[in-house]
């Protein structure tokens, strides 16, 4: 029965497909499909092509502009609203105009653009994608480890330069096999990127409000570090994935890149905002640190004079830690399977408790 599945207990992808697919397939049967709101640009432009024919078989979408020039009639309607990628604009007016909403469904794991106390308080739900993004942000936090070592986009920008001149026999980068990594938030994802260091022989350190079970150190040889400021100073390669909280913002500032070797390199794959990214960029330019590769800052993207988009030793990413076909369609799918349980009173698959 699918209301007896428990979503955060599994920890397998195709046993996820599956249950979703005994789910979609029993309620599109038994419901009349439910109105949902969807907050993409001017018609259904913002979603990807192929997900077009599942999300309208399951939901009657009705993104934001026509929801605006038809608002009186379709206001009722609604019953839930479906976050995809664009932050969302989830206020009070809204949350006012939507009389029947039951569910707030969001792409992807951080939900720190959401007001939960406001979304709590209206009796609607809130619910992520936080299994479904795992092994794909764990793959790219490692994508950036590696490109950021092995000087991957330098090393580009040489291959396709006309002046063969550039080719250096000096030009060196770091090995990561054998190098210590300190993880910063050891929840699904930063374990995720334990498990990927192990097979590099990293030696991995790790801080997190609550040390893991002893069995999920030792599968991944991890060593806890109760106070950051040791993972700091022994990390070669300091890799953030927390969540950001009032606690975790601008967790790694001037005082913390100190901390860290003048060799070492800050990874970020979670949120800009976990740095103080003025601190981040005095630090490059002064080889506080040695480099850093960042898949999120703050704003997204750059202005484009901002100074970290000058420095060789920093790379960007345009907050792609998810953006992978396989886990875009899952997200979706996740999205999708939540949007049906709520509207029928079910349990909500990855339902963010209160
Ligand atoms: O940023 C990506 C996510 O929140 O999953």
């Amino acid at each position: 029965m699918p209301n007896c599945i428990n979503f955060s207990d599994v920890g397998c992808r195709s046993v996820v497909f599956l249950f979703c697919n005994l789910f979609l397939t029993e309620s599109m049967e038994e419901q009349e499909l439910p109105y949902t709101l969807i907050n993409v640009i001017g018609g259904l432009g913002g979603i990807y092509e192929d997900h077009v024919e599942f999300l309208e078989k399951h939901l009657k979408l009705i993104p934001m502009k026509d929801f605006l020039e038809n608002k009186e009639t379709l206001r009722h309607k609604i019953q839930a609203v479906f976050v995809w990628m664009h932050k969302p604009v989830i206020n009070r007016e809204l949350l006012q105009t939507l009389p029947n909403l039951k569910v707030i469904v969001n792409s992807g794991a951080g939900i720190d653009h959401f007001d939960l106390k406001l979304i709590f308080s209206f009796g609607v739900k809130l619910a992520n994608t936080p299994l479904a993004v795992t092994n794909a942000t764990a793959d790219l936090g490692m994508t950036l480890m590696l490109a950021s070592a092995r000087r991957i986009v330098e090393g580009h920008q040489i291959s396709v330069s006309p002046d063969t001149k550039h080719f250096r026999a000096d030009w060196l980068g770091e090995e990561v096999t054998g190098a210590t990594l300190g993880i910063i938030g050891m929840g699904t994802i930063g374990y995720k990127v334990a498990q990927r260091a192990k097979a590099f022989e990293m030696k991995i350190l790790y801080h997190n409000r609550n040390r893991r079970k002893e069995a999920d150190e030792q599968a991944v040889g991890a060593h806890y570090c109760h106070k950051m400021e040791e993972l700091l100073q022994q990390s070669d390669f300091v890799m953030l994935v927390v969540n950001l909280t009032p606690q975790t913002h601008k967790l790694i500032g001037e005082k913390e890149l100190k901390l860290m070797k003048p060799t070492a390199t800050l990874i970020n794959i979670c949120r800009g905002q976990v740095v103080d990214q003025d601190a981040l960029v005095n630090a490059l330019q002064n080889g506080v640190i040695k480099a850093a590769a960042l898949d999120v800052t703050y704003p997204e993207p750059l202005p484009r004079d901002h100074p970290l988009l000058q420095l060789k030793n920093c790379i960007i990413t345009p907050h792609i830690g998810s953006a992978t076909s396989q886990t875009r369609f899952l997200m979706m799918r996740n999205m999708v399977e939540s949007v049906l349980a709520a509207v029928q009173g079910l349990p909500v698959p990855n339902e963010v408790q209160g």
